[in-house]
């Protein structure tokens, strides 16, 4: 496993990625029980520019009994920790340093499917937690914008990789997984995240 610094601002935005942070072995077990989780996947009804479309990408919440974590203005019922995706939770808390109690799935069944630009809510996470995401399947590009300069990253998120969001990353930095023409393998993205309880 090899660590990366792609951001580390003088404002306290701080990405790091970890190649092959699951091995080949973790990877597939994990995968296998999300296929598993396939029917639970479904698509978020967002609100863009006044309309409620189908999110380009299927979604499905797991986490601590009873979390509730709002995200445009959809609020999800959250799964129980299934046992590969627990391990996984367990190892990524060791490097952050800090607990998880939600993980938030993300299926990209193919290279149409994508995530706009977007920052992701913290009011709801523990101050200064991070946000650890978890990539398998289909390699897909990664973007962070800066909001005011623009500065632009991009990072190639291979399987079993895992990219760590943190310090003041989701205030200055957009991010997006844009659409990529192409490819037909699916792609599974997890992020974990330490909700405030009662939030
Ligand atoms: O799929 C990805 O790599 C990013 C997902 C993401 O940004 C999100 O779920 O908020
Ligand atoms: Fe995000």
């Amino acid at each position: 496993m090899s660590q990366v610094r792609i951001i580390d601002d003088s404002d306290g935005a701080i990405v790091e990625y970890f190649s092959e942070f699951l091995a080949p072995g973790d990877r597939s077990a994990l995968l296998a029980e999300l296929a598993q989780a396939r029917d639970r996947f479904d698509r978020d009804r967002v609100l863009m520019y006044g309309k409620t479309i189908d999110s380009p990408r299927m979604v499905c919440a797991f986490g601590d009994d009873g979390l509730h974590y709002r995200y445009a203005g959809v609020d999800r019922t959250t799964h129980p920790w299934p046992p590969q995706l627990r391990a996984a939770r367990d190892r990524i808390a060791a490097v952050c340093g800090h607990p998880f109690n939600y993980a938030l799935v993300n299926l990209y069944q193919t290279g149409d499917d994508y995530i706009g630009w977007h920052a992701d809510k913290v009011s709801d996470l523990v101050a200064g937690s991070s946000i650890a995401s978890l990539s398998l399947g289909a390699v897909r590009p990664f973007q962070l914008r800066h909001k005011s300069s623009s500065a632009t990253h991009e990072v190639m998120l291979a399987s079993g990789s895992l990219l760590v969001m943190r310090g003041t990353c989701q205030q200055f930095y957009k991010h997006s997984l844009p659409r990529r023409r192409g490819v037909t393998e699916p792609r599974f993205n997890i992020t974990f995240r330490h909700v405030r309880s009662g939030g």
